[in-house]
């Protein structure tokens, strides 16, 4: 074992730069961090993750982040070899199990058989039932909500099923019951969703409505053993931070926090990494997506990246010279893009670890996420199942 203490933080949708196959995602030129970048023409401060190499992996420096000589870590990309560009798709992916088959979209709305089984359950109508973004539709449809405890349910370009529900209307117990029964009905055969989300809301009328941290993500259960699986039943502790909990169905996890935001998100890793464990610490940062990316909000998007890399730099300064830290993302959301999906794009792959005597390391292109959760197992010298290649060799030097 080189390394006892294994952090992976996934920045959830900060892409590093167009994907190969972007195009057939409709992504062409996607580019969040350079984009974001550009967006601050020169003001983007992120000191940290610029000195562990950010911009040395980026085809193009991203202006206002310099190209680190030496860079202090190792630095590279991922490529998503997934169906989907979705969050799950991205961390079952980077945990060795991508998905193949694209999970089922719903551009016109979800047939009338899932819906009439959500009402006959619910005992409410539903409304909505279309491709919208969940801070509209609450604006748009939050008053009629309000008057008729009607159920909200839209999705998105992604395979995810959505309910927004004001938590004083629709009680959250009720709501995440909703969800689950919901679950049931989009498990496969004929219709298989990769997450159930419950979106609660509070706020007197649609000028004031702002959803709360009581979202949760109800995923469809991993089709396979994961590398958490195989980390669990070696013995190993596997703490998940955040959504991460959700995204694997709790399969694989030791210790679940969950998130109110990025930063009790930073503070469950500081709490953490107080802490004396052989394993793998999972975490993930949904803010920049959820808040910025979807919202296609380039300067709340910067703000959060350089909230986070003034948090990273307490993460570098207590990392133990057996720790290894790695930073990526599940997939892109170009806050300057059309639209308002995640955009098919390649991640950042960051690795330090203060036992490292150059740093300087170029992991190039790497051929899936995968290689992340091979990595890992290769340190705690767990056998995966052939998906992804390790890079720990070349961390050593
Ligand atoms: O518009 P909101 O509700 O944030 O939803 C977004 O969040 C989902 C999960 O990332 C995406 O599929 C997109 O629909
Ligand atoms: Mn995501
Ligand atoms: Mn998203």
């Amino acid at each position: 074992m080189t390394y006892k203490r294994v952090f992976a933080i996934v920045l959830d949708s900060v892409g590093a730069g167009p994907a190969p196959d972007g195009a057939a995602f409709g992504d062409q030129g996607a580019d969040t961090l350079g984009h974001v970048g550009h967006h601050f023409a020169g003001k983007l401060a992120l000191p940290n993750l610029a000195s562990l190499g950010l911009s040395n992996l980026h085809a193009t420096p991203i202006e206002g982040v310099p190209v680190a000589h030496p860079a202090k870590g190792a630095y590279g990309r991922m490529v998503e070899i997934s169906a989907g560009k979705d969050s799950m798709d991205g961390h079952w992916e980077m945990m060795g199990l991508p998905v193949e088959r694209p999970l089922a979209t719903f551009p016109k709305g979800f047939p009338a058989s899932i819906i009439q089984q959500l009402e006959a359950f619910s005992g409410r109508k539903v409304i909505v039932n279309r491709p919208y973004s969940g801070t509209e539709v609450i604006k748009d449809y939050g008053e009629q909500q309000i008057a008729t405890g009607d159920l909200i349910v839209y999705t998105s370009g992604d395979s995810v099923l959505q309910i927004a529900a004001h938590e004083e209307v629709i009680p959250l117990a009720e709501l995440y019951r909703i969800c689950e029964f919901a679950r049931t009905l989009v498990n496969g055969p004929e219709y298989t969703v990769g997450r159930i989300i419950a979106r609660p809301y509070v706020g007197p009328d649609k000028d004031h409505f702002t959803r709360t941290a009581n979202r949760r993500d109800f995923s469809l259960e991993p089709t396979g053993a994961t590398d958490l699986d195989r980390l669990k039943a070696a013995g190993l502790a596997v703490i998940g931070i955040g959504k991460i909990n959700d995204i694997f169905s709790g399969h694989g996890i030791t210790k679940g926090y969950h998130n109110e935001s990025n930063m009790d998100g930073m503070d469950h890793v500081d709490e953490v990494m107080q802490t004396d464990f052989t394993g793998f610490c999972f975490t993930n940062l949904v803010d920049f997506d959820a808040m910025y990316g979807h919202r296609r909000n380039p300067a709340g998007f910067g703000q959060a990246l350089m909230d986070f890399d003034r948090r990273l730099g307490t993460v570098l300064a207590n990392l133990r010279p057996d720790d290894l830290l790695l930073i990526t993302a599940d997939h892109g959301n170009d806050p300057c893009y059309q639209g308002t999906d995640h955009t098919r794009e390649v991640v950042p792959l960051l690795a330090y670890s203060p036992s490292m005597k150059h740093g300087d390391i170029d992991l190039g292109q790497r051929a899936t996420y995968a290689d992340l959760g091979a990595t890992i197992l290769a340190n705690f010298g767990v056998a995966g199942n052939g998906v992804g290649t390790s890079f720990l060799a070349q961390l050593t030097n």
